[in-house]
Parts: structure tokens; sequence; C-alpha cells
């Protein structure tokens, strides 16, 4: 039986959407870590899964899967794209997605450009989570990350320079994160803009990563080295993020259809 799916992504990072709305799919860890792979599978940083919503005022239930079979509570670049599927679909330019994080209103501009609410980040050491309590703020590791949750948990380091980028495979799997975390590098340009680069959680480094970009900049502006409104320019593009005086954070870019295709989800294990 062929499933159809959307290949999408949003700066680089990039997603097959599988619509479980009207029928279940059978998608183990396994079979997804199998659809995921580069060389033999379609090939993508995440795979996300539509279902219908249950949180009142929501279209659409979203998961998002990394490529080793984990689920992730969030994913910025992924939501934004479903946010433009959903608008392709019903017209409807404010879509609202449920998530494992909470419920995320989105909307779409006339230029295409499309805004996630990725709602308030959580900056206990709990809800991050780390192991034991610490300052969200500085965590006791060498370079002096910040740490915090966009429903998915993120430790940002400030650098002069991406030499770290190799450790982060090992900062992935540090005892302090007990269901590891993303590690973001952030170089600060300015007080309005800075580089990222993330190594993310089950997936390694990508181009971008939305969330990774939302808790790089609370956390820079946490530390005052930013501004609360804050370009980040990431290897596959660029987003414009905004923590909000509501304490929420929105974050703006692109969202791009890459083809729509079929699959034999029975070709792959189980
Ligand atoms: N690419 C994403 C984040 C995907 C999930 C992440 N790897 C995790 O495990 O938390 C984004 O754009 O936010």
């Amino acid at each position: 039986m062929l499933t159809s799916f959307h290949k999408m992504h949003g700066l680089g990072n990039d997603f097959v959407i599988l619509d479980e709305r009207t029928a279940h799919l059978s998608l183990t860890p396994v079979r997804i870590a199998a659809l995921a792979h580069r060389k033999r599978g379609i090939g993508c940083d995440q795979l996300v899964t539509l279902r219908p919503a249950c949180a009142e005022g929501a279209d659409v239930f979203v998961r998002f899967f990394n490529p080793d079979g984990s689920e992730a509570g969030a994913c910025g670049n992924a939501s934004r794209c479903v946010a433009d599927l959903m608008w392709r679909e019903s017209g409807n330019r404010t879509p609202v997605l449920q998530t494992r994080a909470g419920v995320l209103p989105a909307s779409i501009a006339e230029n295409g450009q499309v805004t996630v609410d990725m709602g308030e980040p959580k900056l206990e050491w709990q809800n991050v989570p780390l192991a034991h309590a610490h300052d969200t703020l500085h965590l006791p590791l060498p370079g002096d990350p910040a740490a915090a949750s966009m429903g998915n948990p993120h430790a940002t380091f400030f650098v002069s320079d991406f030499d770290m980028l190799n450790q982060g495979h090992a900062l992935e799997h540090d005892a302090l994160f007990p269901e590891r975390a993303n590690i973001g590098f952030a170089k600060i340009e300015s007080p309005t803009r800075m580089r990222l680069k993330v190594h993310e959680r089950g997936a390694g480094v990508t181009e971008a990563c939305g969330s990774g970009a939302c808790a790089a900049v609370v956390n820079a502006a946490r530390r005052g080295l930013t501004e609360r409104t804050c370009t980040v320019e990431l290897d596959g593009g660029t987003l414009h993020i905004e923590w909000a005086a509501n304490n929420h954070v929105l974050m703006t870019g692109s969202a791009t259809l890459a083809f729509e295709g079929t699959v034999v989800l029975a070709d792959y294990p189980s």
C-alpha cells in the first residue's frame, strides 16, 4: 500500500511529514529510523506525524521524531513547515498546532514568512531537565553554557569560534542531561545578531535548529549579551526571534515544500 508524504525543510533542516489524520500508520522507532536514514530510507533530520487535534482550538496534533527513533517535544523548523502545510490545505493563515510542548498559534504572512509562537521557555533546572539542582544560567560544564527548554532541552555555549562543534555528541550525552540535550554554539555579533550552529539530540549537526535558535536568544538575553529580539544566522538561513513581553518566544522564518512523494511503509523494518 502506498502512503503519501510531504518532504519539507526549514532553512535546510529537512522533514518527512506523514499524515495519520485519517488512518493510523504503524510507525515504530525502528521504522522511523529506517525511513529517516539518508542512504537506505527517504532521508530527513526529523520525521513528523500529523494526527487529529484534541486540544480546543487546535487544527492538528503534531509529533516530531529524530532519526535515531527518539521523540522530541518540540521542533521549531518543522512547526513552521506544518503551519505552512495547514495554510496550503485550508487557506487559513492562522493555523494552531498542538504539540507535546503545548498549543502553538502560527501565522503565515503575505510574503510567505511563517511565525510560530513557541510558547514560554522553561528555565528551572527540573524542567530542562538537568540531573540535579543547578542555576540554568551557568551550567557546571567547561565553557559555561546556559540551559533552557523550549519543550525540548537545550544548552547554549557562547563562543568566539565553532571549534567546540565536534564536542556536541559528547555534550548531548553528558550525565548532566538525563534526557540528553541539543547543544548550541552561539557567536554574538551584536546586541541584535548572532551566528548559531547546533548539534541536535538524536540527529547530529543540522543546517538549522528553530528551537535551538529560540533557546539561544533566551539564554543570550538572560546573560545580557543580546536584546530580546535578535536575528539568528544559521548555516541554512536566517530566523528572527522575539522573546516577547508576555514571555512567549516568537520565531519567524521560511518554510519550503521540496516535493510530495509516496512510500511503501511495509518495505521498512518495524
Ligand atoms: N530541528 C528541530 C529540533 C528537533 C528536535 C531535537 N533534535 C530534539 O531532540 O529535541 C528544530 O528546528 O527545533
